[in-house]
């Protein structure tokens, strides 16, 4: 997948917040795909039929962001092309929920969010207060198979160990630095990646998903061994994603199929 991804560079629409805009760009380019940050209703569901897939990302909300992003969705639906949600701090205010939930009734093919994003969002109590997880991926993963099967989504949970479900499989992947929850946005580049792997294979986003997953994990790994700190790591995990060979993946990714 990862090769078919980097031939086909597929151009993903990125609506996403004003912190991750930049890194989520890189992050694309730095691993083979085209994003295009379109986020206005007046084109963005016009600029969804172009793309090959649209991820959403709710971190920095204003109500005209919501008019576009629910135009993109729309848009996206229509042409039969997967989006991704990425419900940053969806529980925090009224205001987001009521956005999460509007966006969840235009069907997302995959959710992606931390533990206490997945755990809210399926209906339970977490211990996060804003963009950072404050619970263990263990605890999610219950509320992520719920949540997946009531939405009709894969849903993804990330954190030191990630795991995936389309509601009947589940995957868990291992690697990456702990100083990936030290860099802001990479969560939300993670969410852009995985449209760029939606986006060639719109008709498996559970493998879809877990590829983008180890994809980044792997070359998350071999960054952290680079890295004096977060700000070194940034650079370091963009040149990994570069530099990144499909056969390292198969060596070292670590996929653990349940
Ligand atoms: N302690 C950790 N060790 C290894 N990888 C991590 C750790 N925490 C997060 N990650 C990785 O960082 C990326 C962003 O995940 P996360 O921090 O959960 O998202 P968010 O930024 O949305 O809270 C994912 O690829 C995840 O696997
Ligand atoms: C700090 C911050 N505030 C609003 S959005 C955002 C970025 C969150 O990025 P991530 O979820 O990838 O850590
Ligand atoms: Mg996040």
């Amino acid at each position: 997948m990862l090769k078919a991804m980097r031939e086909a560079a597929p151009l993903v629409q990125c609506i996403t917040n004003y912190v991750a805009m930049n890194m989520a760009a890189n992050v694309l380019l730095a691993a083979g795909a085209s994003p295009a940050m379109v986020h206005t209703e007046e084109e963005a569901g016009e600029f969804a039929a172009l793309a090959a897939a649209l991820t959403i990302n709710i971190g920095t909300l204003s109500p005209a962001w919501i008019a576009g992003m629910k135009s993109a969705a729309h848009g996206a639906t229509k042409a039969g092309k997967p989006w991704v949600l990425d419900p940053v701090a969806h529980f925090a205010t009224a205001f987001r929920r009521k956005a999460v939930s509007d966006l969840l009734e235009l069907h997302p093919a995959v959710i992606r969010g931390n533990a206490s994003e997945i755990i809210t969002l399926a209906g339970g109590q977490a211990s996060g207060r804003g963009v950072d997880s404050g619970d263990p991926v263990e605890r999610a993963e219950d509320a992520a198979r719920r949540l997946a099967a009531s939405q009709g989504a894969v849903v993804a949970v990330t954190g030191p160990v990630d795991f995936v479900t389309d509601g009947d499989r589940g995957a868990r992947i291992s690697g990456g630095s702990p100083l990936m929850p030290r860099v802001t946005a990479l969560g939300c580049s993670l969410t852009a990646l995985m449209g760029a792997f939606a986006a060639i294979a719109p008709d498996h986003p559970f493998e879809a998903t877990v590829a983008a997953l180890a994809t980044f994990a792997t070359a998350g790994e071999a960054a952290g061994h680079e890295a004096d700190g977060p700000g070194s790591f940034a650079v370091r995990f963009l040149d990994a994603l570069h530099s990144f060979h499909s056969d390292t993946l198969e060596a070292e990714g670590r996929i653990t199929l349940i």
